[in-house]
């Protein structure tokens, strides 16, 4: 064995932070990566990422200052850094803190001053960030001379550059091409692009296609392995202990080995599905430690929760990923659905119809609307899962709020809106007091013939004409399309809409027709799509 130095490492780190093209980063970290000696690739790998072997390592900031000073000559190897950072990782009990800070010093006093500030940095994390790791990976498909697609395949499916860079450079090709998914270990989930209408959506899956109904819940990945059964989210974080119906419900299934990739939400007395507000706080409020495997926190939770009148957090399975051994990824859609139905209880599926048109399909996402769901999800049948990816495969329709609302005043335009009126303050009716409250402003989408028609039209309306605002008798509608409403102090209702943005003005309408305060409301406590 010809272990490198770790001076290399640091060498090697501080000249890609120098380097400009990319390119030439990729070869910097090819280069090193070839020469560790095959039981330094995996610490070393991770070096190169910026991110240590050993997760947790107690060290923080605090325990890194005051250490002591550089060594004049380098001598220490990866391995023995790796070896020095595993004794500090596993220091545990009483007095912990002064051994850990014993060992520490230690390892600074042995390393140089570029290698101490390497160290500082893998310590801090400082270094971890999705570039250097996309760099990494491309390095280590040139070091080891197989395609970038074959690593990043192997990556998605392991979510672990080191133990593809161990794979990579020790087998090449063939050994990344066993690379399966590992049930306990998540992968990447596969995304939605999306789509303004059911139609647009089926133009890029074609047809026949499913629709499924989309939840507005939490994206759980569960990973069953006999008892042993961990939950993830969407960013690969698990959150087991948060999620304990959804571990109750998997353990009660028959299969032993599984991945399902599904939604948490909550529900409402009546079945409907709480708004995602609702459903995110519960979550976040189980504070409990998460563990993989068979505690018995489920049932005591889930009893807690039924006597407290708590929110429930029901699992919905849109797909499986691995059943009992086999991976299924590179199946159909159709086929993974199948083994999904033929392994779980049909109350934990998502809904989903097949529909072989727009008008089936119009007729599905109309009936996932009236169910108070978010909206859906059009999938086409023969598509493998694509991990990680956002493909054409799976398109999301949510529907398109709007509301008509009164124009309060108006803001003066500026640069190539200069001398029209531009961005309109929005308004809608308090019922009550038949005054308007304001929600918002916007300019989006303002034609040039529209600017020029609302600045005279307002210029008409004017009660008091600022040299920034106009302020208006409120009598035009205008109707405007918008994302959501969300809580707000700038405004005197407490609400905001998101990307407020006209659609066109409503002439047919006065202002004691447009839309009121409590229609905004509802849809604001997510109970109407407006
Ligand atoms: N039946 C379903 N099939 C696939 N995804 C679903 C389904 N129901 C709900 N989802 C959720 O919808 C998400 C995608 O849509 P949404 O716009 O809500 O999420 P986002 O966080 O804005 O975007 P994204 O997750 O696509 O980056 C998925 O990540 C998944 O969590």
């Amino acid at each position: 064995m010809r272990f490198v130095r770790f001076i290399d490492l640091a060498a090697t780190s501080a000249a890609v932070s120098a380097t400009s093209g990319r390119r030439a980063k990729v070869e910097l970290l090819a280069d090193a990566l070839r020469r560790l000696d095959p039981a330094e690739v995996e610490p070393g790998a991770g070096y190169l990422a910026g991110d240590l072997r050993q997760r947790q390592t107690g060290v923080g900031y605090a325990s890194l200052r005051d250490l002591p000073p550089p060594a004049a000559e380098p001598t220490l190897t990866v391995a023995a850094v790796d070896a020095a950072i595993e004794q500090i990782a596993a220091v545990q009990g009483a007095g912990s803190q002064a051994r850990r800070r014993t060992l520490l010093g230690a390892l600074y006093s042995a390393a140089t001053a570029d290698e101490q500030r390497l160290l500082t940095a893998l310590f801090g994390g400082e270094l971890r960030q999705g570039a250097q790791a996309g760099l990494l990976a491309d390095a280590v498909a040139r070091a080891a001379e197989v395609p970038v697609a074959t690593v990043r395949r192997a990556l998605l499916l392991a979510g672990d550059l080191r133990a593809v860079a161990v794979a990579a450079l020790a087998g090449g090709a063939a050994e990344l091409a066993g690379f399966g998914l590992r049930v306990g270990r998540p992968l990447a989930p596969m995304l939605a692009q999306s789509a303004p209408s059911v139609d647009e959506a089926l133009a890029a899956t074609g047809t026949p296609a499913v629709v499924d109904v989309k939840l507005d819940g939490i994206r759980i990945q569960v990973h069953r392995s006999g008892a042993d059964i961990a939950v993830f989210t969407r960013s690969l974080d698990e959150i087991t202990g948060r999620m304990p119906e959804v571990v109750a419900a998997v353990r009660a299934l028959p299969g032993r080995e599984m991945v399902l990739d599904g939604e948490a939400i909550g529900l409402d007395d009546t079945g409907r599905p709480l708004p995602f507000q609702q459903t995110s706080s519960t979550a976040a409020r189980r504070t409990t430690p998460s563990t993989t495997g068979g505690t018995p926190v489920a049932p005591a939770v889930l009893a807690a929760a039924a006597t407290t009148g708590a929110t429930v957090l029901t699992p919905y399975f849109f797909d499986l990923l691995h059943l009992d051994g086999q991976d299924l990824i590179d199946l159909p859609g159709r086929e993974r659905w199948a083994a999904l139905a033929g392994a779980v209880d049909s109350s934990l599926l998502v809904g989903r119809m097949e529909v072989d048109g727009p008008e089936q399909a119009g007729a599905a996402f109309a009936a996932a609307i009236d169910a108070g769901q978010e909206g859906v999800v059009v999938k086409a049948p023969d598509a493998p899962y694509d991990a990680g990816r956002r493909g054409a495969a799976w398109v999301k329709v949510k529907p398109r709020h709007t509301l008509d609302l009164v124009v309060l005043a108006v803001e003066w335009g500026s640069g190539r809106r200069e001398g029209w009126l531009s961005n309109l303050h929005l308004g809608a009716r308090d019922p009550r007091s038949g005054d308007f409250v304001m929600l918002g402003k916007t300019f989006k989408g303002l034609t040039d013939e529209l600017l020029r028609w609302q600045t005279e039209r307002f210029l008409g309306l004017a009660v008091e004409r600022g040299d920034w605002v106009v302020r208006v008798r409120p009598e035009q509608v205008v109707e405007i399309a918008f994302d959501g409403v969300q809580t707000s102090s700038r405004y005197p209702g407490g609400m905001a809409l998101r990307f407020a943005r006209v659609v066109r003005y409503r002439d047919d309408k006065s202002a004691a027709e447009a839309d009121t305060i409590d229609a905004v409301r509802a849809i604001h406590a997510g109970r109407s799509t407006g």
